[in-house]
């Protein structure tokens, strides 16, 4: 098996060869454009972005399954503050399948500090003095002491979104493009 990932960063790419190290497929990473803002801020931008990287890193390879993966922030009704949210989509290219990992929230200096429009990779990296946190532990490895860390939440998303493609009498389930 084949899949494709639209995305060259380490974290995202080993989030996938972990969870589907089951099926000893091979794995090509492919940079390609998220087509939402570099800092989505909402459910519907986030799976947006990672529908869009899925679509993409099939078109540009022979891999029988695309995958991508997108970070985001929102606010849920209910619960106080930002949360750090992060989806998952795979397409084999008729069925578009989505999931989701985590959620946590984000500090608020942290959250006030992406209102003005900043990144959350770079604002982890100037308050833990790091570089590149979001290719290593990433915000869900920070704030949760190593309980967690950014790859194996985001192979929670890829297990709920390629989980469908491996299931039987899971036909029924109204997938596709629809919702
Ligand atoms: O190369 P790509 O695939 O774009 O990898 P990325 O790290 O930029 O990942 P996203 O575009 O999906 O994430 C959107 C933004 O949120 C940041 N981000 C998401 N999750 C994070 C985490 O756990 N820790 C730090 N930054 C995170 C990320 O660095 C971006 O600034
Ligand atoms: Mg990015």
């Amino acid at each position: 098996m084949n899949v494709a990932v639209g995305s060259t960063n380490p974290v995202k790419v080993e989030a996938v060869e972990r969870t589907l190290e089951r099926f000893q497929s091979s794995i090509t990473a492919v940079e390609v454009d998220s087509g939402v803002a570099e800092q989505p801020w909402s459910i519907g931008e986030t799976v947006t972005g990672a529908e869009n990287r899925a679509r993409r890193a099939l078109a540009a390879t022979d891999a029988d399954y695309g995958i991508g993966l997108e970070g985001g922030v929102a606010r849920f009704d209910g619960v106080p503050g930002l949360s750090l949210i992060m989806w998952a989509a795979a397409t084999d290219g008729n069925r578009i399948e989505r999931g989701g990992g985590p959620t946590l929230r984000l500090p608020d200096e942290v959250a006030r500090r992406l209102e003005d429009g900043a990144e959350l990779g770079p604002v982890m990296d100037d308050r833990l003095g790091t570089a590149g946190i979001a290719e290593r532990d990433g915000a869900a490895g920070v704030l949760t002491a190593g309980l967690t860390d950014r790859s194996r939440a985001l192979g929670e998303a890829v297990a709920c979104a390629f989980g469908p493609f491996v299931t039987t009498g899971n036909q029924a389930t109204e997938t596709s493009e629809s919702h």
